[in-house]
């Protein structure tokens, strides 16, 4: 099981040591080499920007880091779609998924019994895990969306309650995408590209057919059972923080979470987490200790675990849709070019000029 450690020297120790060259060949592969860095990314703790910095230095060309910067871009793209569509992400974006029979998730899911040996062996261990490779997610919302006709909603829920990497914009803008509600066309594999990129041999799954058939097949048995997902909600400690107002206070959120944030200045330093949001959008258990020990990182941090409005302070924060309700200071999102300002209706109207910029530099 693939290890996250906590501090800000292991990340950096990540990005180091990781090699974007054999990225691009093997991200495809259960054993390819991915950075695993998403967990970091998407509590802010590390940015887009200070990745990219981290490699530059490192002395690779733009081409040699393209691939992974590609990927990155796909981050950055859901963030500024969320930015854009605020909750209009969770709701299917384009038009209405097509041929919907169920609502829940399949219970083949949660008990990781879909038949498909590559797709349970990592499900057997998520909850513990708290992470999925890109492509086994991606086989689990072809085979609940696009197979079995789930609506994308509530797996995307529960996966994100699980993922140490749970960022709401990445997650419902990726199902939605599967699922064509985000794309033109729904994502499908089969069990001969689960064995390739797998490395297995299993035949005779519910998928073993042709890219003609899959599309025309009937739910499989084994994925109607649907069950309700009941989410545990977080046990956080309820504090009031102690603000000195004589100083000013920058306000951390479970997405913004950057140890560099207004490093070395006086002033207060409060995470904000906000039960009317989890109540919303729950984390597992293993979610919110990880953010606990991201936020045990940055000196003299108060955990604070409340409604912001409640606090009655204007804070200093960076701006993120999670924090599009608060009143205070709002510091520039640290997107890869700041200046690129737009609508952006598909990744490669964003991709393009982005690739361009960064060509340049
Ligand atoms: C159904 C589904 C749900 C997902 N839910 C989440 C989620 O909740 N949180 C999350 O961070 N990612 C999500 N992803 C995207 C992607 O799977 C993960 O970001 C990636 O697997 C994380 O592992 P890594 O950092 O080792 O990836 P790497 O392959 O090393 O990628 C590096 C970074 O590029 C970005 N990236 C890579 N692939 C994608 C992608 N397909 N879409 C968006 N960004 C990408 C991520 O920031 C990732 O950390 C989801 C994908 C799918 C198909």
């Amino acid at each position: 099981m693939i290890d996250f450690p906590r501090s800000l020297a292991a990340v950096h120790h990540r990005i180091d040591t990781f090699d974007p060259i054999h990225y691009a060949r093997t991200r495809n592969f259960i054993d390819g080499g991915v950075s695993y860095l998403s967990p970091y990314l998407s509590r802010g703790f590390i940015t887009i920007t200070e990745i990219y910095r981290r490699l530059k230095i490192r002395g690779f060309s733009f081409s040699e880091l393209e691939k992974f910067i590609q990927e990155l871009a796909w981050r950055e793209y859901y963030t500024k779609t969320w930015f854009r569509l605020g909750d209009g992400i969770f709701q299917d974006i384009r038009h209405p998924q097509e041929g919907v029979l169920h609502h829940g998730i399949p219970a083949a899911l949660v008990q990781a019994q879909t038949g498909i040996q590559a797709v349970d062996s990592e499900l057997a261990y998520f909850a513990q895990s708290g992470y999925l490779h890109n492509h086994i997610r991606m086989y689990i919302a072809s085979l609940t969306c696009n197979v079995a006709h789930y609506h994308w909603s509530a797996p995307a829920t529960w996966m994100y309650y699980h993922l140490l990497d749970g960022d709401l914009a990445s997650n419902a803008l990726s199902w939605q995408w599967c699922a064509a509600t985000f794309s033109n066309k729904p994502y499908y594999a089969n069990q001969e590209n689960v064995n390739h990129f797998t490395r297995s041999e299993q035949r005779n799954t519910v998928i073993d057919c042709s890219y003609e058939d899959l599309p025309q097949l009937p739910v499989p048995d084994i994925l109607k059972n649907g069950v309700d997902f009941k989410p545990q909600m977080p046990h956080i400690p309820f504090q009031i923080p102690h603000i000195n107002t004589a100083l000013p206070t920058f306000v951390y959120t479970h997405y913004t979470l950057n140890p560099n944030f207004h490093t070395g200045e006086e002033g207060n330093r409060i995470l904000v987490m906000e039960p009317s949001h989890f109540r919303r959008f729950p984390m597992s258990p293993n979610s919110i200790q990880f953010i606990m020990d991201l936020a045990a990182q940055i000196p003299n941090l108060q955990v604070y675990y409340g409604e912001y409005a409640d606090l009655g302070i204007e804070g200093i924060f960076r701006d993120h849709p999670i924090n599009a309700h608060f009143r205070g200071q709002r510091e520039a999102y640290p997107f890869l070019a700041p200046d690129l300002m737009g609508d952006f209706p598909s990744f490669f109207s964003y991709w393009n000029p982005l690739k361009k910029l960064l060509e340049k530099e």
